[in-house]
């Protein structure tokens, strides 16, 4: 159903380690999934203002490289087999590479997101308007502030949603009813992890890794029970946005900085993809929110 303008779909060139039965341990922790994923390159980034705490915009930023790193994110994706689809960056929009912060598309579903920050408030309509064109006729425009999965990380059976710093608890209902999942809410409460994607990651379609110190305790306690089998992370990884990962169910790709997350998840079973995003750190994001999932 899904039709997307010429030229912006990128078709894996390699074949698919991801979905040969390879004998990595992380079977044990769930079948790899071949992933779509939508993406925008970072030809207009910049920290040109702040709304976390990662961004300087004395600092400075260098675009090419961040450009650079980009460009090899987009390419372990799809040398694990992955499909990756581009939406055009807008000019004046410098965090629109953010793209996980653009929606949240569950079994061909997209609820769009509505930003918190007015520097940030174009790119809803954005990411919204790529999915109609492309052929998307279940969209919903968001009634509450929410940024897409940047704060919604969808599992089997089960969307986790973040709160405390961008979406609004509202959006979390209204996400429930559109999407017809059940949305579990947890509250974040340091400002260093300002969106769940900063603090959690799914590792399989039924656990998760995840830094309890970003949480509230009532949510904590939330996470343990739903998830007793997690990957633990210490803060040295959550600074280093290691918990900022994509995994498929095999492999995971993560930011290389995070050392004992990437040691716990060999440990675990998984094949462990280090990547450098340390210029797109510079506006508080990291592999994670450079990758939309587009499910169904
Ligand atoms: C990992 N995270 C938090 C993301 N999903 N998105 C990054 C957004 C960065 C942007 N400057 C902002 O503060 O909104």
């Amino acid at each position: 159903m899904t039709t997307e303008t010429p030229g912006q779909e990128i078709h894996p060139g390699a074949a698919s380690p991801a979905a040969s039965t390879a004998p990595w341990p992380g079977a044990e922790s769930g079948q790899s999934t071949t992933k779509h994923f939508l993406m925008c390159r970072p030809e207009h980034f910049a920290v040109e203002y702040a709304i976390n705490p990662w961004m300087d915009p004395s600092a400075g930023a260098d675009r090419d490289l961040a450009i650079r790193q980009w460009e090899e994110l987009r390419s372990v994706y799809e040398g694990l087999g992955h499909r990756v689809s581009l939406i055009d960056p807008v000019e004046g929009l410098p965090d629109m590479v953010f793209a996980a912060n653009g929606a949240l598309v569950v079994g061909g579903r997209v609820y769009g997101a509505r930003f918190k920050h007015p520097e940030r408030a174009a790119e809803g309509p954005a990411y919204l308007e790529w999915f109609v064109r492309n052929g998307y006729d279940r969209v919903r425009e968001a009634s509450f502030t929410n940024e897409g999965e940047g704060d919604f990380l969808t599992l089997d059976h089960v969307i986790l949603a973040g709160t405390g710093f961008r979406t609004d608890i509202t959006a979390h209902s209204e996400a429930q009813e559109f999407l017809g999942r059940p949305v579990v809410t947890l509250r974040l409460v340091d400002p260093r992890f300002y969106h769940l994607d900063t603090a959690l990651f799914p590792l399989n379609g039924h656990n998760v890794a995840y830094f309890p110190g970003a949480f509230s305790p009532g949510s904590q306690e939330v996470l343990r029970r739903l998830f007793p089998h997690a990957v633990i992370a210490d803060e040295d990884d959550a600074v280093v946005l290691g918990l900022n990962a994509v995994s498929d169910g095999t492999h995971v790709v993560v930011n290389a900085e995070a050392a004992g997350l990437r040691r716990t998840l060999e440990h675990e079973g998984f094949k462990v993809v280090p990547v450098d995003m340390s210029e797109l750190r510079k506006a508080g994001g990291g592999p994670k929110c450079c990758t939309l999932e587009i499910r169904g």
